[in-house]
């Protein structure tokens, strides 16, 4: 009955014919409270406790399981459907700021909360509040790009040739405030997000940063703002948009407690979209605009 218990969560329309069998199972060296989680955890990859798990995807042929010594559970191959197993993925984060959507990123990654790791971070201003704290956690710091002040930043192919060599699968821009380069978006497809503080389309495109873009909101009278995290094309804040959120804009605001609103919103939507990033949990509709698969109902998208 355990395994049984154990894989409803995994093969919920299974149901395993417990058999005695003369055939010797291979050894199955699970532990004595067998738990898929485990062998999961072997692949390094995490499950998910939900009624299908996104992170497994093996070659099982068959999985024995010891329900105790006379007996051994036997999914048969025809029987069940292959669960997909993602692989961890990594991340490069760029910054030009404090970086606090980065460090948010960051606890959730070692919290389990997002199925990746960020291995290299990359600005434009060595010293600044993102990455002191990247040199604090010994994550790896690069200077982008090259400019006459600073000619010991890396020019767009050698920055591709960096991403490539630590095997970056994303990059999450997170107020960097530099136009990232064609060569870099050719190099990662759909595979590079930024996070603007407004509604975008308004409020954003070139001038449009920081206490600005509050600024701009207020002025203007708008009831509602939010942050928006978008797919980077070759143009500020024009790529497709992913995910947005809603906060209102009070008649007293001023651009610092408007731009805190916003923020707080920020740490928790950059999270769930990286992490789905990482579950690979994005579709491209037809008409090009990415959705976003619900975890808990795969049948859900937003
Ligand atoms: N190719 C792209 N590069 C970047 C994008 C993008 O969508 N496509 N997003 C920006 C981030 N961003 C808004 O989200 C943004 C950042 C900076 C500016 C801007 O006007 N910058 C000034 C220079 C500011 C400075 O150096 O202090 C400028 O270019 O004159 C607008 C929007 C990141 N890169
Ligand atoms: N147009 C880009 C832009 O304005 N980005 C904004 O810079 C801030 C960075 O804060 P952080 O460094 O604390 O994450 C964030 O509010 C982000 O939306």
């Amino acid at each position: 009955m355990e395994a049984q218990n154990l894989l409803s969560g995994f093969f919920p329309n299974y149901k395993i014919p417990l058999t005695r069998t003369s055939k010797k199972p291979f050894s199955c060296s699970l532990p004595s409270n067998p738990s898929f989680h485990s062998l999961l955890q072997s692949h390094n990859c995490v499950s998910f406790k939900t009624h299908y798990s996104p992170c497994f995807k093996g070659s099982l042929k068959k999985i024995f399981f010891c329900v105790n010594a006379s007996e051994n559970a036997v999914l048969e191959e025809k029987d069940y459907k292959r669960p997909q197993v993602v692989k961890r993925k990594k991340l490069a984060v760029f910054v030009s700021g404090g970086g606090s959507n980065f460090k948010s990123i960051h606890d959730a990654c070692f919290e389990g909360l997002v199925h990746g790791d960020i291995v290299v971070l990359v600005t434009n201003k060595p010293d600044c509040g993102g990455a002191e704290y990247a040199k604090n956690k010994e994550i790896p710091v690069v200077l982008f790009p090259r400019t006459k002040d600073a000619t010991d930043g890396l020019s767009p192919s050698d920055l591709v040739a960096a991403l490539r060599s630590l095997e970056v699968d994303f990059i999450l821009l997170a107020g960097y405030l530099k136009l990232i380069p064609a060569e870099l978006i050719r190099a990662y497809p759909r595979s590079i997000l930024n996070i603007h503080p407004s509604l975008l389309p308004a409020f954003g495109g070139k001038g449009y940063y920081g206490m600005k873009v509050h600024k701009a909101v207020i002025a203007s009278g708008a009831r509602y703002s939010g942050p928006t995290i978008h797919f980077v094309d070759e143009h500020y804040d024009t790529g497709r948009i992913l995910a947005q959120r809603v906060v209102p804009v009070l008649a007293n605001d001023t651009a610092e407690e408007l731009a805190a609103r916003v923020l707080h919103e920020e740490h928790q939507l950059y999270v769930e979209v990286t992490a789905a990033l990482c579950e690979e949990r994005l579709i491209w509709r037809e008409d090009g605009v990415p959705l976003i698969q619900n975890r808990g109902n795969p049948n859900e998208y937003s």
